[in-house]
């Protein structure tokens, strides 16, 4: 059966001090979503770090306040009950979290367009892997392409369903993040998202079948001048084996004024 708020705790201590050591968070601002029963938080806390977490299940933030009521009092500790997927991030420099496997998809969008210095987050293994897979290959999709443009993804090390409980029905990965700019010139981020997204929502469509399917969202005038533009060994060919740099390309030419 599937957890309530995939609500799996980590129980594997050594694990726990390897997501610490991995995020160097001594005298830095965290964010961590989904502290749960506050296991991360307490080692995260031990490490020197200033906690701010958001956490959406109410028996769990009481829990949490009992818990952690010295520091919330001292200032090292916050708490914001609510859904990560929707509230404000507060400022921050690091992010760690064993996230809600649901949820993935949204968290990182959001983490992303937020911006960090480092993130340390556990997914869902398939996740993980499909996060990494090198652009421009059977395997990789809409995910890939904007953490990759954005970050260096780093697969650290896999989890057995038995490092939690109750344990998830799904092996479990903790990836690193590091943020670098973009290894090609986007004229407009929005319109870079949009591109990405709307070829891969119909990624069997060729490049040039799928921007003409995305007019509505990137504006027929600019979708006709990209494919004017375009030469036609791009435009037949589907986004999964397209490169950073011809995302970039397509963009650039759906920008208006770019
Ligand atoms: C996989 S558990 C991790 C708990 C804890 N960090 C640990 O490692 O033991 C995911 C946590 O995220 C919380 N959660 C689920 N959906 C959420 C959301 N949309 N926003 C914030 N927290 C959420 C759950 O209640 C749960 O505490």
């Amino acid at each position: 059966m599937k957890a309530r708020h995939d609500q799996h705790f980590l129980r594997d201590r050594r694990a726990i001090e390897r997501i610490v050591a991995l995020s160097e968070v001594s005298g830095r601002n965290v964010l961590e979503i989904g502290p749960g029963e506050g296991v991360l938080t307490a080692a995260l806390l031990q490490a020197g770090a200033k906690v701010t977490a958001i956490e959406l299940d109410p028996s769990l933030v009481e829990g949490l306040e009992e818990r952690f009521a010295g520091e919330i009092r001292a200032g090292t500790f916050t708490l914001i009950h609510g859904d990560a997927v929707r509230v404000p991030y507060p400022a921050f420099d690091i992010v760690v979290a064993n996230l809600p496997y649901s949820a993935s998809s949204p968290i990182t969008f959001r983490l992303l367009d937020a911006g960090f210095e480092r993130a340390v987050l556990m997914y869902q293994r398939e996740f993980a892997e499909r996060m990494a897979a090198p652009v421009g290959t059977p395997e990789c999709g809409r995910l890939s392409v904007m953490v990759q443009t954005y970050a260096e993804v780093k697969l650290c090390f896999n989890l057995p369903p038995g490092a939690f409980s109750p344990p998830p029905q799904v092996a479990s990965t903790v990836v690193r993040l590091t943020p670098h700019e973009p290894p090609h010139y986007i004229a407009d981020r929005e319109v870079y998202a949009a591109v990405v997204r709307e070829l891969f929502s119909h990624r069997r469509k060729t490049v040039r079948n799928g921007l003409r399917g995305g007019r509505g969202a990137l504006g027929a005038e600019n979708v006709e001048r990209a494919i004017a533009g375009l030469p036609e060994e791009i435009l037949s060919m589907r986004p999964e084996e397209l490169s950073l740099m011809v995302f970039a390309l397509i963009a650039n030419l759906c920008t208006a004024s770019a």
